[in-house]
């Protein structure tokens, strides 16, 4: 879907803090207008997920994408599951082991994750969320870099993004620092790289 161009005079961050803006707003009115459809795993990414493969998956903010189905599926293929654990912007995630009775702590972003002594968790599949992408694969999040810090500690995983097809954008600005994803899954399709 278009949006429309940055002006000339903008600087990339501020590009990216627009676009960040447009798509919050996208995906706001796209769960607001209600019925959002359950994501599932396709077939594709059921085939990497085996007994004891770790997936750090994410428990969705208000209009995030919600991977509850695609993580129950890993569940039931046999995987052991992960969510992100922080403490404050500009510290590393770490993704700590999680079971859906485990307890939950609120963070400093105001979002659930298991409390701080569990667990430390070595992801092979990273279910991302998204502000949005592109159809190469490129992603923007929230900035405040956690996914690509992760991604660069976890070179070996594969990077799933998860989101509602009105996030797609027609070009993400990319930054050195920033690694495609392997995919992207939403209620509508799977845009499969080739490295998957
Ligand atoms: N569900 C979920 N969990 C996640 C992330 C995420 O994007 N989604 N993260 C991905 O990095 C990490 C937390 N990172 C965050 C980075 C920035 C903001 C942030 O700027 N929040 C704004 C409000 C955003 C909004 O209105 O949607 C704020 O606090 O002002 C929040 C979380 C770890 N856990
Ligand atoms: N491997 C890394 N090590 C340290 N800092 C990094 C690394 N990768 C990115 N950063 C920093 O993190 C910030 C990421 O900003 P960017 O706008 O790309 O966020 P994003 O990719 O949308 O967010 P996120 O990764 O949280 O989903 C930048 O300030 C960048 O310098």
């Amino acid at each position: 879907m278009a949006v429309p161009p940055p002006s000339r005079h903008m600087t990339l961050p501020d590009a990216k803090a627009a676009l960040r803006s447009e798509l919050r707003a996208r995906r706001r009115a796209f769960v607001r207008a209600g019925d959002v459809p359950p994501i599932a795993l396709p077939e594709f990414l059921a085939a990497h997920i085996a007994e004891g493969t770790m997936v750090a998956g994410y428990l969705p903010q208000r209009f995030e994408a919600d991977p509850h189905a695609m993580m129950a599926q890993c569940r039931l293929l046999g995987a052991r599951l992960a969510l992100p654990h922080v403490t404050a912007m500009g510290q590393s995630m770490r993704f700590l082991c999680w079971r859906p009775d485990d307890p939950l702590e609120t963070n400093a972003l105001g979002i659930a994750q298991p409390l701080a002594d569990a667990p430390e968790a070595t992801p092979d599949v990273i279910l991302t969320p998204l502000i949005g992408f592109d159809d190469q694969l490129n992603r923007l999040g929230q900035g405040g870099g956690f996914y690509d810090r992760a991604f660069a500690a976890h070179r070996h995983a594969l990077r799933i993004g998860v989101a509602w097809s009105v996030q797609q954008i027609d070009g993400v600005p990319v930054e050195p620092w920033d690694m495609p994803l392997h995919a992207v899954i939403t209620e509508r399709e799977a845009i499969r790289g080739d490295g998957i």
